[in-house]
């Protein structure tokens, strides 16, 4: 599936068991027990550089309770991340749509609100729940016109104005134009933590629409994480140990009144294609945390291709929900839609088993 551009690729079948019992030790065994069938689904020849995945995983700690319908677990071209908001729309739509409960086998305890139209379900992602709202036709099939909608985790800011000093030698040159050697951003967390900082604080005055080259953003951004990450104090998840970390840096630009733009990089520098929604949760969260949105405000969240597709709705929507002692609880909505279905296999003698990435070590 696509989510405003942004792939998912959706394993629905072949992957092998996973070893333990909660969803972050399941995280755990597919990183250091199966990894390769992630770099073989992700990377060339069979994905690409900007490939994004996620993996089914029927049973967890919170399907058990009945606190969950279903568990995944999400893959890029690095390793698993721990929130996904583009992969969780296509997910939304896939699992109401799939009657096969061999992929989803609490899809018949699904229950449709006859007054919306919406089916309900609780999606188990590594950070917590996203409880996802799909709209269905008269005929039980997921409706593509309308935006399926999630509440994702709480989420928060940990760090507002921080001025973060450039080395000279790391200076791009839209940066020195300035005269400056600092940036000032912010750090938030959406169900993972974010770095976000406008790109007019990177010294692209024209915002993203202007002379700015991803070229010069992916080093700037590449920058920003490499001086960022070391300071784990920035990145504290309040219960688990495996989410605190830097996932990825957000350049953004505010083009009218709550109206965002964003490029997102993840992981190894990938570019989401989509708003990013666990972005959007940071976002939002950041914003309330600022007093620049209120309980019920909604802002409009563009990505560099959304912005493309001019029409409305192609972009995803934030809104601040309610605020917990644990954070701002914010609804995420987008469309998603079907690309196809595949199968792949990796041949005895084949080279290259585990594919590659042009430009990284295979
Ligand atoms: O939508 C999302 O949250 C993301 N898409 C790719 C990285 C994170």
């Amino acid at each position: 599936m696509h989510t405003s551009g942004e792939p998912t690729r959706i394993v629905v079948n072949g992957y092998p068991e996973l070893e333990g019992g909660t969803l972050l030790e399941k995280r755990r065994c597919a990183r250091d027990k199966w990894d390769e069938i992630r770099m073989r689904l992700m990377r060339e020849p069979r994905g690409h550089a900007e490939m994004y995945g996620a993996i089914l995983v029927q049973e967890t700690e919170l399907t058990r309770s009945g606190e969950a319908d279903i568990g995944v677990l999400f893959c890029h071209n690095e390793g698993y991340s721990t929130m996904c908001g583009h992969a969780s729309i296509g997910l939304g739509r896939f699992l109401v749509d799939t009657h096969d409960l061999n992929v989803f086998p609490r899809r018949n305890g699904l229950v449709q609100d006859p007054s919306t139209g919406f089916v309900t379900l609780r999606l188990h992602a590594p950070c917590g729940i996203v409880q996802l709202s799909v709209p269905v036709k008269p005929d039980g099939h997921s409706d593509p016109t309308r935006p399926v909608s999630f509440l994702g985790v709480p989420s928060f800011a940990t760090a507002r104005n921080l001025v973060v000093e450039i080395p000279a030698d790391k200076l791009w040159p839209s940066l020195k134009a300035t005269g400056r050697s600092t940036v000032t951003l912010d750090v938030a967390y959406g169900g993972a933590f974010y770095a976000l900082v406008s790109a007019s604080e990177l010294g692209f005055p024209y915002g993203l629409r202007g002379a700015t080259t991803v070229t010069e953003l992916d080093h700037a951004t590449a920058t920003l994480k490499a001086l960022l990450s070391p300071r784990t104090e920035l990145f504290v998840h309040p219960t688990e140990a495996d989410l605190t970390f830097l996932y990825g840096v957000i350049v953004t630009e505010v083009t009218a009144q709550q109206r965002e733009t964003g490029i997102c990089f993840f992981a190894d520098q990938q570019i989401d294609r989509s708003p990013c929604g666990s972005g959007v949760m940071a976002r939002v969260a950041l914003g309330v945390a600022q007093g620049r949105l209120r309980l019920g405000d909604t802002c409009e969240y563009d990505s560099v291709v959304s912005l493309l597709h001019g029409e409305s709705g192609y972009g995803f929507r934030g809104t601040a929900v309610e605020e917990r002692e644990e954070g701002v609880i914010v609804k995420v909505d987008g469309r998603a839609f079907y690309t196809g279905a595949s199968s792949f296999v990796v041949e005895e003698h084949d080279a290259l088993p585990n594919g590659f990435i042009v430009g990284l070590p295979a």
